[in-house]
């Protein structure tokens, strides 16, 4: 049997009807995994009938939490759309969860061109 792979998804004001396309353009693969992602991130995903884990908002400590989860070997991928038109609060947040993926070798996608690869070598060779 496969093991069930982990990948959290985040995406920024800015990126998020991008990150729902990319949900909805994958979601039959997306089904095989189990999914965490930021809270409002994740609420708009659940909204594609996916099932997902949700954490606190990304200004509020989510993307934190999922740097927590990279650093514990807890999540296999992370997808997050940056804004990178956009300035944020929370910035020191947002440069931690990336230096924590390059410690502990962590595939990060920060556009949806390299998130449908990710997927692709994550999920979809799994099944072929
Ligand atoms: O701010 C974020 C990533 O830095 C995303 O957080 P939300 O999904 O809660 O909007």
């Amino acid at each position: 049997m496969v093991e069930q792979k982990t990948i959290a998804l985040i995406a920024h004001d800015g990126k998020k009807p991008e990150m729902v396309g990319f949900v909805k353009d994958h979601i039959e693969r997306l089904r095989t995994a189990k999914l965490v992602a930021t809270g409002t991130t994740g609420s708009y995903i659940r909204k594609t009938g996916l099932e997902v884990e949700l954490k606190l908002s990304g200004p509020k400590g989510g993307d934190a939490q999922i740097a927590a989860l990279a650093a514990e070997g807890r999540v296999d991928a992370i997808i997050f759309f940056r804004d990178p038109l956009g300035k944020h609060a929370h910035e020191p947040d947002i440069q931690m969860l990336m230096r924590v993926c390059d410690v502990y070798n962590v595939p990060l996608a920060t556009n949806p061109a390299t998130g449908e690869l990710i997927l692709k070598g994550l999920l979809y060779e799994q099944n072929r």
